[in-house]
């Protein structure tokens, strides 16, 4: 039977295939087309080539990658309720008619009405008739929710498993098993089982696949949310939130494309974890849409490449940054060589300010509301004020009028002078946020800004982590960039060059048409690339559409302003876990994080079950959470291996290198995929050493940088000091001990105080915890 079925399978995914192929002549036909077109020259045929050509390629480029499963899914329907059929060519209705099911002596029959397939796109035959459903259109969304409580018109699900153009394999799920349907005269067969748990177990590599085939019901609920204001959504580790999100974006693209191509942000917290990402949206047909940024490259021509220790990064990520931020780049314009005199002749006679009067018209200027750098016209006109005062021509003028007309005068005469102006230039400089964050490396003048801000010793640390920051923005970290995209807020963009004429083919396009809608985001950031090279800085994006935020729960209150200044038109979806927070002052947060989403409504979204951890290593973790955060309530596992985590020890300093290179070469050996050794962020450099030249299966992370990852297998590398590294560590050991997808070795090193059975005192005490019982509060990983 099962041999039949996938013939069967087969036959259509032959139909679609020699379908997609009409489709691919008639996409190369359309930019054979193009091409000749393009001769004739003038604006309005170049534009309408544009469009042609953007809409074939993308069309090309779609259809000529060779999924590995294009067809994934089928569903068999019982007739629907009202008979209507959707643009999709399938039908509307979600329930079935009144006598699709018939009551017979033997039980309840049906014959299947209706049958669709599932993939990444959806296909047409020439009759328009549906030979595939894109898995984001309504029609689809039966695949993904039915439940044999409340299973709709579905009968039978399937999920397809094929490879190129070869169906491999399917396996069903009998939604209503009471119920003897027929197909065609013949009763529907069933086959296999498990097409979840045979995704989950499957090994893992270095990027994250997509799960388009086995979206769980709860899941699915958050993808096809409504996207107007906020989604939230919360959930203990592995329970598919940053996969979720991804599909969601996949999802809102299909909805509304003219609305959101180009116009989402994913902001995740690590370069380890974009680059895990990033291959998601291409393998759903979403080439370059989307922009996947971490906190640290978030400010265009930045890139955090150093990492703050805790007590550091608690400073600069505070809500008194904030207020400290508008001292600084207040003062950032009052340069250490700024001249301290100006003289000019009016009048043939000299007139001059000297540095008190100076520091008054200063303080003057500061009293205007515009950001530092736009308030130089606002100086220019005081300094004229002042120097026309000091001039004491006004008294020379009784007539109110004739002495308005001498004051203009002088304004233009002196306002134009080389001395005055040079001396505007030095005394008001243009500062780049860059500026005026080193400033903030002068110990006595940071101590001057950040009185009653910042206590002494915070001072000093802030002072001495800026002066690793080189001129050119080397030594930044994921913090620091928070720090410029406020000062960029508070001092203004510089007058921006002027612009070259526009010059190749697609420049004057845009110019002409606006035709930023006919490009693809990713031709887009290729000509900024290209722009970047000729040195011409293109505008920042601040006006996206959707912002989805992964690791939510991680976000500083400064850095909730930085992502809040980049949605403020926008809808979110923002997926997080509290009990995962490295961050140590929630409430701060929280209140930064409610700003950002400006007072939208928020729609919350729980999601239950852990995906990624077998049980047996879900259970070591839920101890840890107990003790981390009192009261969570942990997602529930959902298969479980039979391997129980293996604990080991290396009593003595000197002994644990062996003991870690001794434990990784265990864990390549006992699983195919990847394997992540995890350890205190302090201990990074010195691991990643023991280890070089190991497998490259094999990844060394510090605690804070595996948010968000998975392996295969993971070695946690001494407990305790990663859970001492900061006030956050017990939820930051917690995030550690829930990477692995098969295999957890725990090694003590000295410090864990194992007992006999190797397992460190981190780990033994959440047992206590356990004590209480599942149900000590209602809350799951994350609170209600
Ligand atoms: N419905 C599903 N079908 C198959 N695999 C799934 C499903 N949902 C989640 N997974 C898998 O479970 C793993 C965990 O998912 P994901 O990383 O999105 O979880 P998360 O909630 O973001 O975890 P964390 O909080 O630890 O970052 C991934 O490998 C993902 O592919």
């Amino acid at each position: 039977m099962r041999d039949r079925e996938i013939r069967d399978e087969q036959r259509h995914l032959d139909a679609v295939y020699g379908r997609l192929t009409e489709k691919i002549h008639e996409a190369e036909y359309l930019m054979a087309d193009a091409a000749r077109r393009g001769q004739v020259g003038t604006p309005g045929a170049l534009a309408e080539r544009d469009a042609q050509v953007f809409q074939a390629g993308l069309h090309l480029s779609r259809l000529n990658r060779e999924f590995e499963d294009f067809l994934f899914g089928r569903i068999d329907l019982l007739a629907g309720k009202d008979g209507e059929r959707g643009p999709d060519g399938a039908s509307t209705s979600v329930e079935p008619a009144d006598d699709a099911v018939r009551e017979e002596p033997d039980g309840q029959v049906a014959d299947i009405a209706e049958t669709l397939h599932i993939g990444r796109l959806g296909v047409l035959d020439a009759d328009y008739v549906p030979l595939v459903i894109d898995w984001r259109a309504p029609a689809a969304a039966p695949f993904y929710r039915a439940t044999p409580l409340r299973p709709g018109r579905v009968v039978r699900r399937r999920v397809i498993r094929s490879r190129g153009r070869r169906v491999l394999g399917v396996e069903d799920d009998l939604l209503r098993p009471g119920l003897r349907a027929s197909l065609a005269g013949r009763e529907l067969p069933v086959v296999g089982d498990g097409a979840l748990l045979a995704a989950l177990g499957r090994e893992r590599g270095h990027r994250m696949t997509d799960i388009v085939a086995s979206i769980q019901a709860e899941q699915d609920e958050v993808i096809r949310a409504p996207a107007g204001k906020v989604t939230e959504v919360s959930g203990g580790p592995g329970t598919g939130k940053t996969a979720v999100a991804l599909h969601r974006a996949a999802y809102l693209l299909y909805q509304d494309r003219r609305r959101y191509a180009g116009g989402i942000l994913v902001v995740s917290p690590t370069p380890l974890l974009v680059s895990y990402t990033e291959g998601v949206l291409p393998s759903l047909g979403e080439e370059g849409q989307v922009a996947i940024r971490a906190l640290g490259s978030l400010v265009d021509g930045f890139e955090a490449d150093a990492y703050d220790e805790q007590p550091v990064a608690a400073v600069k990520g505070s809500a008194a940054m904030a207020r400290l931020l508008p001292r600084v780049a207040r003062e950032a314009t009052e340069a250490d060589d700024a001249p301290d005199r100006l003289r000019v002749v009016a009048f043939g006679r000299r007139v001059e300010l000297d540095a008190d009067a100076l520091a008054r018209v200063r303080r003057q200027v500061l009293g205007g509301t515009a950001p530092v750098n736009l308030l130089r016209p606002r100086a220019r006109r005081l300094l004229l004020d002042a120097l026309w005062e000091r001039s004491g021509a006004a008294a020379r003028y009784p007539d109110p009028e004739l002495a308005a007309e001498a004051r203009d005068a002088f304004f233009e005469d002196i306002g134009d002078e080389d001395t005055f102006r040079e001396f505007l230039a030095a005394w008001w400089p243009e500062r780049t946020p860059l500026q005026a964050l080193l400033t903030m490396a002068d110990e006595r003048r940071l101590a001057r800004q950040a009185r009653r801000l910042l206590r002494p010793r915070e001072i000093r640390l802030l002072a001495r982590s800026l002066r690793r920051v080189t001129p050119d923005g080397r030594g930044l970290s994921a913090h620091d960039v928070a720090l410029l995209d406020e000062l960029r807020a508070l001092l203004g963009a510089p007058p921006k060059p002027a612009r070259p004429a526009p010059g190749g083919g697609l420049d004057e396009l845009d110019a002409l048409a606006g035709v930023a809608e006919l490009t693809t985001y990713a031709e887009r950031q290729e000509r900024r690339a290209e722009r970047g090279e000729r040195g011409e800085r293109d505008e920042e994006r601040f006006d996206y559409t959707h912002v989805i935020v992964d690791e939510a729960q991680d976000l500083t209150p400064m850095q909730w302003r930085m992502v809040g200044r980049r949605g403020r038109q926008a809808s979110w979806t923002v997926v997080g876990d509290p009990a995962q927070s490295s961050w140590t002052a929630p409430e701060e947060a929280a209140a930064e994080r409610r700003a950002a989403l400006g007072g939208r409504s928020v729609r919350r979204f729980e999601l239950t079950v852990n995906y990624r951890n077998p049980a047996e290593i879900a259970r070591v973790a839920d101890g840890v959470l107990a003790r981390a955060m009192p009261g969570a309530r942990p997602p529930r596992a959902v298969r479980s291996t039979g391997v129980l985590p293996r604990y080991a020890v290396a009593g003595t300093e000197e002994a644990l290198p062996d003991a870690v290179r001794a434990e990784a070469e265990r864990l390549l050996s006992e699983v195919s995929g990847t394997v992540g050794v995890v350890v205190a962020m302090g201990l990074r450099a010195t691991a990643r050493s023991w280890l070089a030249g190991a497998d490259d299966r094999l990844v060394v992370l510090g605690s804070l940088e595996a948010k968000g990852l998975e392996y295969d297998a993971t070695l946690v590398v001494a407990p305790a000091r990663i859970a001492d590294e900061s006030p956050a560590g017990a939820r930051v050991l917690y995030v550690a001990l829930t990477r692995s997808t098969q295999r957890l070795t725990v090694l003590s090193g000295p410090g864990d105080a194992p007992d006999e059975a190797g397992v460190p005192e981190a780990l033994r005490a959440g047992t206590d915890a356990d004590a209480a019982g599942p149900d000590a509060a209602a809350v799951s990983g994350t609170p209600r």
